[in-house]
């Protein structure tokens, strides 16, 4: 199977080396000439995985016609840009692995429902988990979710990805795989707010337990299966996401706990935090599904410029309830 790799940012250059395993050949989309240059001339891609060395074995390309003709194409531009990516190459029945995780603004289509509606021909697959790049591209133990509802290309896709520190977990599911990975990126921010502000660890736990209520509630609402949410993609990626300042979305609630604003803290930011572009429209794909996500609410006040205090007093002062989800 010919993998070509749309998106030359940390993820989609960890997954090209994943995919070189044994030197096998990998096509990789970048849209910076300096990074197709740097991958092409060092093996390296010095702007987004510094520090690397990649396969020898990964082309880069700047030209997305390039990548026509492969066997599948995994998907890992940000978000709110796999429709412009996707309307700029002849995909036809090339399948499509999805490995970005957000939802349109404007369309709340999830990423996989964007691919469709783009090339409605592709059998889709969603590629998610709890995966900070760096560690997958230095070959240090990974699980992920593979959720295809062919069972025969999602056997394929497992075999071919897999290797023993890279182990896709199968799944059908692949609404659940995707609900996962775009409302864990708005959690987190929420979990770096708690750190930022100071507010201790057993208001994070709190925060990561009642913000996986959330996921839960508006996963079921959009069709996911339960068990997805509470795997890796899911549950998985939510605490990998809520625990550490590697997370781009994590270090960003950080800055906003401190007290610095959304402008500022994304301002001229290279890399992306999916969960800033999800949040407004996570709250109103809940509003339209009848969803209650007070945690998604506070994300989207603090992004708009509420005060620290303000939002968390909101919270704790919302009335008590049974827990169940
Ligand atoms: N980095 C990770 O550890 C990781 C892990 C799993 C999933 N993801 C997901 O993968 C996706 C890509 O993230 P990343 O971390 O590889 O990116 P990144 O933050 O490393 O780099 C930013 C990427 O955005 C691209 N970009 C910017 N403007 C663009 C435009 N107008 N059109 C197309 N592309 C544009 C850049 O070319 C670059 O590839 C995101 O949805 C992210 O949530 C990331
Ligand atoms: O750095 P983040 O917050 O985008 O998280 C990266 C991955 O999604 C973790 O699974």
């Amino acid at each position: 199977m010919r993998i070509g790799v749309i998106g030359g940012g940390a993820w989609g250059t960890a997954l090209a080396q994943v995919a070189a395993r044994d030197d096998a050949p990998v096509l990789l989309w970048a849209r910076e000439p300096d990074v197709v240059e740097s991958i092409n001339g060092a093996h390296e891609n010095r702007a987004f995985l510094p520090g690397v060395p990649l396969s020898a074995s990964i082309r880069a390309t700047g030209t997305l016609a390039d990548l026509a003709g492969l066997d599948a194409l995994l998907v890992v531009a940000p978000a709110q840009h796999v429709r412009t990516v996707l309307s700029e190459i002849a995909v036809g029945t090339t399948p499509l692995v999805l490995c970005a995780k957000g939802i349109e603004a404007g369309t709340r289509l999830l990423v996989g429902e964007v691919a469709r509606s783009v090339a409605p021909h592709a059998p889709i697959a969603v590629l998610s988990g709890p995966t900070f790049a760096h560690e997958v591209a230095a070959g240090k133990p990974t699980a992920v979710t593979l959720a295809c509802e062919d069972e025969a290309l999602r056997t394929r896709l497992v075999e071919r990805l897999g290797a023993p520190a890279f182990r896709p977990y199968a799944s059908a599911d692949v609404t659940g795989a995707e609900i996962g990975g775009a409302v864990k990126n708005v959690l987190a921010i929420a979990c770096g707010v708690v750190e930022g502000a100071g507010l201790g660890l057993n208001a994070r736990a709190a925060l990561i337990a009642r913000g996986f209520a959330e996921m839960t509630r508006f996963g079921l609402a959009r069709g996911a299966q339960a068990d997805t949410l509470t795997g890796l993609s899911g549950l998985g990626d939510l605490v990998l996401t809520c625990s550490s300042t590697n997370s781009r979305n994590f270090s960003l609630g950080v800055g906003l706990g401190q007290g610095r604003s959304a402008a500022e803290l994304l301002a001229d930011r290279k890399t992306v935090a999916e969960g800033a572009f999800t949040a407004p429209v996570l709250r109103e794909a809940a509003a339209e599904a009848g969803v209650d996500m007070p945690v998604v609410a506070a994300v989207n006040a603090l992004l708009e410029g509420a005060p620290v205090a303000d939002v968390i007093e909101a919270l704790l002062s919302r009335p008590l309830k049974a827990e169940a989800v």
